[in-house]
C-alpha cells in the first residue's frame, strides 16, 4: 500500500535532513534560562526537560537542555529550493492534484524555512512531522462520521451509490450492508443496476450471503422504480437503511446521467456516495467533480486502496471536491472496509 509514495517521501526526508545537518550550529549558552519545547523531540524527552511532578525543575532542566538542545538551524529558501522542487515533482508523480501538491510544499516550507528551529534527538522527525501535519490537514477536509450520520436521521436512511463501471460499487454496497448488519441495523438493498447483464444476480448473491432483503425488477427495468420500491418496503418494514446500487456509467453519458437524476428526484436520497478506485489517481478526482455536477455528491468511497502504490487520489479527493472520504476499500472481502480516518491514513504513509 502506497509503496511508491512512501519511498518518495522517505527520499525527501533524507535530503532535507541532510540539509538541516549541514546548517546545524550549536545553541548559544545564554539564549534562555528556561528550556523551550523543541522540534523533533519525543514526549519522554519533553517530560524530562519540563519535569513532571514539580521536582527540582530548574537545575535538572538546565542539564537536560545542555544534553538535548545542543543544536539549532535556520534555513533560507535558497538552501532548500531544489529539495522542495523535487518534493513537488514527487507529489505530482504520485498523482496528487497540483493545488494539493503546492499546498503541501508551501506548508512544509512555512514550517521549516526562514525561522530558527532547535534540533532535538532526530532530524528526520522534524521533517516527517511537518509533512504529516500538512497531509493530515489536507485530508481532514469535511471529515464525516458515517455511523453518527445514520443514527441522526429518521428511518429509513436512503443511500445512493454512483460511479463508473467496474470500480467496486457493488462490492462496496455489500461491505457496507455487512457492516451495518453487524451493528444490528436492518438493511434493504435496491438492485438499481438494471442495465448491465448479470448485475442483478451479482448483488442478489451478496444480499443472500449477508442475509439482507433485496428489492429487484427485471433487467432493463426503470432503476428509479426499483429504488422507490425499496424505500417503500423499508418504510413498511421499519428498516434502518436502504442501499441503492446504480448502473456504472461514464459521466459523459447524458442519458444515463439523466437517469441518475430521475432516481434522486423520485426518491430523494439522504446521502449520495461516489465510488471510484484509488488506483485511478487524478482521474478519480476529476470524475468525482463531474458526477457532482449531475447529482450533488456528499462523499466518496475509494476502493482498491490495497492495490494503490501512489496514494494520490486518497490525498487529493476530499480537498479538491470539498466532500469527505467516507470509506476506503482495502480488499475483496466484506471486512475489507475502513471508515475513513485521516490520522490512520497518514500513519500508513509513514509506517
Ligand atoms: N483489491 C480490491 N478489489 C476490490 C475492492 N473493491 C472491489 N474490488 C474488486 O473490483 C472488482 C469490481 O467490483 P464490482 O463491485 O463488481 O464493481 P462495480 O463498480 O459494481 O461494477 P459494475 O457493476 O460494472 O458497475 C471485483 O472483482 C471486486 O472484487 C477493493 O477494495 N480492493
Amino acid at each position: 500500500m502506497f509503496n511508491k509514495l512512501k519511498n518518495k517521501l522517505s527520499g525527501f526526508k533524507q535530503n532535507f535532513s541532510s540539509k538541516i545537518e549541514d546548517k546545524a550550529t550549536p545553541v548559544e549558552e545564554s539564549s534562555s534560562t528556561e528550556p523551550e519545547v523543541a522540534e523533533g523531540i519525543s514526549f519522554q524527552e519533553k517530560e524530562a526537560v519540563n519535569g513532571t511532578k514539580g521536582e527540582n525543575k530548574t537545575g535538572f532542566a538546565h542539564k537536560a537542555k545542555a544534553l538535548v538542545f545542543e543544536r539549532e538551524f535556520i534555513l533560507d529558501e535558497a538552501d532548500v529550493e531544489d529539495i522542495l522542487w523535487e518534493l513537488e515533482m514527487s507529489l505530482l508523480e504520485s498523482d496528487i492534484a497540483i493545488s494539493v501538491s503546492e499546498k503541501i510544499v508551501t506548508d512544509v516550507k512555512q514550517e521549516l524555512v526562514g525561522s530558527r528551529k532547535k534540533i532535538g534527538s532526530n532530524t528526520g522527525k522534524i521533517v516527517e512531522d511537518a509533512l504529516k501535519k500538512s497531509i493530515h490537514d489536507v485530508m481532514s477536509a469535511n471529515v464525516f462520521d458515517f455511523d453518527e450520520f445514520i443514527d441522526s436521521l429518521e428511518k429509513p436512511v436512503n443511500i445512493v451509490f454512483v460511479g463508473i463501471n467496474g470500480t467496486g460499487k457493488t462490492t462496496s454496497i455489500a461491505k457496507i450492508a455487512h457492516r451495518l448488519k453487524a451493528m444490528n441495523k436492518s438493511v434493504v438493498i435496491a438492485a438499481g443496476d438494471t442495465f448491465r447483464a448479470g448485475a442483478i444476480d451479482q448483488i442478489a448473491v451478496h444480499a443472500e450471503r449477508i442475509g439482507v432483503k433485496l428489492i429487484k425488477h427485471q433487467e432493463g427495468g426503470d432503476p428509479a422504480a426499483v429504488v422507490y420500491d425499496a424505500v417503500q418496503y423499508a418504510k413498511a418494514h421499519d428498516s434502518d437503511v436502504v442501499l441503492s446500487d446504480t448502473a456504472g456509467r461514464m459521466h459523459t453519458n447524458v442519458n444515463l446521467m439523466a437517469q441518475l437524476q430521475k432516481i434522486c428526484r423520485v426518491s430523494p436520497p439522504d446521502l449520495v456516495l461516489f465510488v471510484d478506485e484509488a488506483v485511478a489517481g487524478n482521474d478519480a478526482v476529476e470524475r468525482a467533480e463531474q458526477f457532482n455536477e449531475a447529482v450533488p455528491v456528499d462523499g466518496s468511497i475509494l476502493t482498491k486502496t490495497d492495490a494503490d502504490s501512489k496514494g494520490g487520489a486518497a490525498i487529493s479527493i476530499a480537498y479538491i471536491t470539498g466532500k469527505p472520504i467516507v470509506f476506503l476499500g482495502l480488499g475483496q472481502e466484506y471486512e475489507d472496509l475502513k471508515k475513513f480516518d485521516p490520522r490512520w491514513f497518514v500513519d500508513q504513509i509513514f509506517s
